[in-house]
């Protein structure tokens, strides 16, 4: 066997996506499954969706065996270049919305804030002296 593993980038497997011709990349590597399509025992529409990518976490997540991870010799290639993956995108919140929507200026906001108590507490003050000077 040859020492120098032949080496793909991800846009040369992500041709090998159908029924007929499917290449998986895992751990880095990457493999011919078209012929083991029909044995695996998880289904070939799981292969099959796992195409066109860093199949890594798909095939960790389900919990592999020994036997199965066995058995991955036989459909080798090669090995991808890593650096044709792209980076995982990392998760960014979306924006909150602003509170001031109407896109009043801040400064009126504050303004009447500090305003409106006032004038409310002005208004009952002179009802107040008004209502007592017509009772006196
Ligand atoms: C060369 C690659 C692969 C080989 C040789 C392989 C082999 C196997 C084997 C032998 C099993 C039986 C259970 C076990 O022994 O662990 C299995 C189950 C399974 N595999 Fe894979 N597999 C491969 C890739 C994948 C990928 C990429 C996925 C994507 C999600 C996947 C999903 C599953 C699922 C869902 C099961 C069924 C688990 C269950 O029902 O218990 N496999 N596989």
């Amino acid at each position: 066997m040859s020492t120098t593993a032949k080496v793909y980038t991800l846009e040369e497997v992500a041709k090998h996506n159908s029924k007929d011709d499917c290449w998986l990349i895992i751990g880095g590597k990457v493999y011919d499954v078209t012929k083991f399509l029909e044995d695996h025992p998880g289904g070939d529409d799981v292969l099959l969706s796992s195409t066109a990518k860093d199949a890594t976490d798909d095939f960790e997540d389900v919990g592999h065996s020994t036997t199965a991870r066995a058995m991955m010799d036989e459909y080798l290639l090669g090995e991808i270049d890593t650096s044709t993956i792209p980076a995982r995108t990392k998760y960014v919140p979306p924006k909150q919305p602003h509170y001031n929507q109407d896109k009043t200026p801040e400064f009126i906001i504050k303004i009447l804030q500090f305003l409106v108590p006032l004038a409310i507490l002005g208004l009952a003050v002179a009802v107040r002296i008004y209502t007592k000077s017509e009772s006196a």
